[in-house]
């Protein structure tokens, strides 16, 4: 599992450490500089500690410790024979890390007044024809979106025309490194021309975080330089892991400096958790010799219309091959005949069961239900919250059953967390609207965790937002899931998840009643087995070690 420590919290963590003088700076650099590298060489002579003659790395240096991390990475990269430049957006750098820089003869540019700077273009030209750029503009201490002369040169770095300008401008060839080939403008940002040959551009790692990043919430409001890698100190950060400023991080890689146990030591609870698969095997209900259909779990699925027949497929085929018990099917007998014929193990009308899957292409409310289907997802919503013969049953509610609980809430007050809603964003602003809040899809999209913890404030379910990154949010410490892949934006994908998850509810069903954050975590195990089972086949099994992305050279 990865915890991710809020700015502040982990600025308490290193208070012991300074104290006690551990050179937190200095181990972080020396990381920074070693792990950086191997891809950077030549093919099977990836050692850290090679030297890299005619290796290019440019430094994107801000005003705080994060810009001094990157100039103590660079006396490091110096001693292995690197060709080094420190871009300084400020005339107020790290003293000290400045010094030893200069010491071991870092070559240095004050961009601090900015595109006036006489040295602007002609440093910019150098950053891209970098092999390797450290961005230390700003980390943890980083306040809103990056502003002044960082926030002009990540503008400048990212931006495709004003590159165009600043090349022709200036000789791209300057330094000792490895001839480039190619003719369209490489930027830093953004997604690729395509059609055209791009020329190489240079690895980026995030020193800590991508600059400009919101460290706790994720959101991004300002130009972010995205990296291809982010390497951490101390502890992950929440907004490595939320949405939008994941899609930012490149792959993540965490470097402890021993401020784990430091952290641990305050006694705080983390503010963010990702399930790995080693969590959901530990997790998973695996059937043993005493167990019969009934107490692995039964799930009743409320799904599907006459129009709308695939997703009831599609959801109780989810339920069945992710192990369930038994499947209960409640529909229309057009949409059970369909149901059945791709799943005959579907056992079709009433009886007892221990989690309800209810929404799949259900219609929205007031869009006509000729079948009554909302009326049996309001009656399954009830069995969650007044208990009946058996106990109190856990629902997941998906698409048009949302409609329901929004009347229901505005009814009868808050549910209980083992309802679990899984809107995606335009359904979540849908659902938060007809709760009295004015919010739109994009107020979503830009602060995910945000809108998600207030649907739990105003509803009382778990709450599960579904997208690239699926974020989840119970009474407990909240979860984002990055599983599976883009692959998986595709109509019924949803479904699926539905059904999974109904699975899981069923098998912890009395569990899931109990203890009020375990539908928050179930809800993230089921995103995980989702993501991992729509991803390709060839990167099904990811390597839990850090590898390179495939565009880093030679
Ligand atoms: N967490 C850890 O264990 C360690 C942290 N270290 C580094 O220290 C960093 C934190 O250093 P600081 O506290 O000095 O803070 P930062 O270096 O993250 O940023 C503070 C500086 O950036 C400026 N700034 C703030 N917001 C800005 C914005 N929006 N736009 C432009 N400039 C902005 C401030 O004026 C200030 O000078 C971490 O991110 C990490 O890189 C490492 O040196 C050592 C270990
Ligand atoms: N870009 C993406 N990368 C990874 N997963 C995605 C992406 N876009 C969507 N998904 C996942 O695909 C599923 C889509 O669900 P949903 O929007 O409800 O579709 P539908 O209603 O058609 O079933 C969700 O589980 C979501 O997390
Ligand atoms: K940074």
């Amino acid at each position: 599992m990865i915890e991710a420590w809020s700015a502040e919290d982990v600025r308490a963590a290193e208070v012991p450490l300074l104290e006690s003088g551990v050179p937190l700076m200095e181990m972080a650099a020396f990381m920074l500089a070693t792990t950086s590298t191997p891809a950077l060489l030549p093919t099977g002579s990836g050692d850290e500690l090679d030297a890299l003659p005619g290796v290019r790395v440019a430094l994107l240096v801000g005003s705080g410790a994060n810009g001094g991390d990157a100039l103590q990475a660079g006396v490091v990269l110096l001693g292995r024979e690197a060709d080094v430049v420190a871009a300084c957006v400020s005339e107020n750098v790290h003293e000290e890390a400045l010094a030893a820089y200069v010491e071991a003869g870092g070559r240095v540019v004050d961009l601090s007044a900015g595109p006036s700077s006489p040295d602007w273009s002609s440093t910019l030209a150098d950053i891209l024809a970098s092999d390797l750029v450290l961005d230390g503009l700003v980390g943890i201490g980083a306040t809103g979106p990056l502003r002044g002369v960082a926030e002009d040169l990540v503008r400048s770095l990212t931006g495709a025309d004003e590159l165009a300008r600043t090349l022709e401008s200036t000789s791209t060839s300057t330094g000792p490194g490895p001839a480039r080939k190619g003719t369209a403008i490489a930027t830093l940002g953004g997604r690729p021309a395509t059609g055209k040959t791009e020329r190489p551009r240079p690895v980026i790692v995030a020193v800590d975080t991508p600059s400009g990043i919101g460290v706790d919430d994720g959101t991004v409001e300002g130009p972010v330089l995205t990296a291809d890698v982010t390497l951490t100190f101390g502890a992950t950060k929440p907004g490595l892991l939320l949405p939008p400023a994941a899609h930012h991080a490149g792959d993540l890689h965490f470097i402890d400096l021993g401020l784990s146990q430091s952290i641990a030591e305050q006694g705080a609870e983390p503010a963010l958790r990702r399930l790995d698969l080693k969590d959901v095997a530990d997790l998973w209900p695996v059937p043993g010799p005493w167990d019969d259909k009934y107490s692995r779990g039964v799930v009743g699925v409320v799904a599907g219309t006459p129009a709308y027949p695939g997703a009831a497929v599609l959801a109780t085929t989810a339920a069945v091959r992710t192990g369930a018990g038994m499947v209960r099917y409640l529909g229309p007998d057009a949409v059970a005949s369909s149901v059945l014929a791709a799943r005959p193990e579907v056992v079709p009308g009433t009886g007892r069961v221990q989690a309800w899957a209810i929404g799949p292409g259900l219609p929205t409310e007031g869009a006509g239900d000729d079948a009554g289907q909302l009326a049996l997802a309001r009656a399954a919503l009830q069995e969650a919250v007044t208990p009946g013969e058996h106990g109190a049953v856990p629902v997941v509610v998906d698409a048009g059953g949302l409609d329901v609980v929004s009347l229901l809430v505005q009814d009868g007050g808050p549910l209980p967390a083992h309802v679990v809603l899984t809107p995606h964003a335009g359904e979540l602003a849908r659902l938060l609207r007809s709760l009295g809040e004015r919010v739109h899809r994009a107020d979503v999209e830009a602060a995910p965790l945000a809108h998600a913890r207030r649907a739990h404030e105003l509803t009382g379910a778990t709450v599960l937002l579904k997208g690239g990154v699926t974020v989840v949010v119970g009474p407990g410490v909240p979860y984002s899931q990055a599983d599976g892949s883009a692959w998986m934006a595709t109509a019924g994908s949803g479904d699926v998840l539905t059904g999974i998850l109904g699975t899981l509810l069923a098998a912890f069903s009395e569990e899931a009643v109990e203890d009020p954050e375990l539908p928050a975590r179930l809800a993230a195990a089921a995103a995980l087995v989702h993501g991992v089972a729509g991803v390709p086949p060839t990167r099904a099994v990811r390597s839990p070690r850090w590898t390179w992305p495939a565009r880093s050279r030679r």
